[in-house]
């Protein structure tokens, strides 16, 4: 089985925070990037999110012939992937509203254009169900911002075709992304499952007056924040675990895994909950606006990223790795 994997053309279905992000991600990789959403005044809004990110991808480095005048919104599905070499969804998180899509793109798509969606969680074998062709359609879950940050997770459900799974990873890196093959179709996959258990715990931190949201916050950036944009839980705790490493780890902290340190099942959201998860985060804000504030995440992902890169090389290793 064969799937396109030179892309010329780059479809995008839904064009809010994530959809806007690929295009960005796809223009700036030199693509043409055909976009459609069905909401009013979503051409503007998308031409205003990728305007924003700009900055940062010119500081990262265009490829030749890259242009915000490649991107052409058009008013139906249809005409967004007909002539698409890769197309990527990233609608509502809803599986009712996915099912029923992407039925629509795969029966408008070339056979051999591979599908992808950005869905946080859900299973590929449910909401591929009724596509035409399901062999080609993979989960590409991005993270946010999309057009800076390198993991792509990949999943395929139990219609793909392994070939698929690898075509995905091919034309995902392409465009300069670190693809991750979850090899078990689970919900949440592997990135947000653990994201999630950290939302949990820090909503339960509010929602029982421990700290606020800007606390919580300083509790992650001024500590594991720092040392996980270049090493992992495990590797660190290795390190923690001294000469003696991870055996003498696990023996030292692995008791306290029996104590009641963490909840795990979600609080409840009550109105005070929200409310204070709102006002904490607003305080936060301060008088910073939501796209003066993605520049300055953009541009400090930027510094980390290149300061990764260039302390790999000195020691020997690819950004990859
Ligand atoms: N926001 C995040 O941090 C991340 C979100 N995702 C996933 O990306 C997908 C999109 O999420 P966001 O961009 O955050 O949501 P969003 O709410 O910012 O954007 C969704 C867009 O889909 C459009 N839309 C509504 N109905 C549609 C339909 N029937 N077909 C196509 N588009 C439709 C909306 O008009 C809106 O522009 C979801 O599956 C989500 O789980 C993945 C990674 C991170
Ligand atoms: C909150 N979220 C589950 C939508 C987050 C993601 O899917 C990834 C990210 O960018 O953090």
């Amino acid at each position: 089985m064969r799937f396109i994997t030179e892309i010329k053309t780059f479809a995008a279905l839904g064009s809010g925070v994530i959809g806007s992000g690929w295009v960005a991600r796809a223009l700036a990789h030199g693509l043409d990037v055909v976009a459609w959403d069905p909401a009013p005044g979503a051409e503007a809004a998308l031409r205003k999110r990728v305007a924003n990110a700009w900055g940062a991808l010119e500081k990262n480095g265009l490829a030749p012939g890259a242009s915000q005048d490649r991107l052409r919104f058009v008013s139906t599905i249809e005409d967004c992937v007909k002539d698409a070499d890769f197309i990527q969804e990233s609608a509502p998180e809803r599986l009712e509203l996915k099912l029923q899509l992407h039925s629509q793109i795969s029966a408008a798509a070339k056979p051999d254009a591979l599908i992808g969606s950005s869905t946080s969680g859900l299973l590929p074998s449910e909401f591929y169900e009724s596509s035409t062709h399901p062999e080609r359609c993979v989960v590409g879950h991005p993270f946010n911002p999309v057009y800076l940050l390198p993991l792509v997770e990949v999943v395929g459900g139990k219609h793909t075709a392994p070939e698929a799974v690898q075509a995905a990873i091919t034309v995902y890196e392409s465009l300069g992304m670190r693809p991750l093959h979850v090899r078990k179709e689970v919900p949440g996959f592997i990135a947000d499952r653990l994201l999630e258990a950290l939302w949990r715990e820090a909503l339960h931190l509010v929602n029982d007056g421990v700290a606020t949201t800007g606390e919580i916050d300083d509790a992650i950036r001024f500590g594991a924040g720092l040392r996980w944009s270049f090493m992992g839980t495990f590797l660190t705790y290795t390190l923690a675990g001294g000469d003696a490493g991870m055996r003498h780890f696990m023996a030292q902290f692995g008791p306290a895994l029996q104590l009641p340190w963490t909840y795990l099942p979600a609080p409840e959201l009550t109105d005070k909950l929200i409310d204070d998860v709102v006002d904490g985060t607003s305080a936060q804000l301060g008088t910073h606006s939501i796209s003066a504030l993605e520049r300055y995440r953009d541009d400090c992902l930027l510094a980390v990223l290149e300061a990764v890169k260039t302390t790999k090389a000195k020691h020997g290793m690819t950004f990859a790795e």
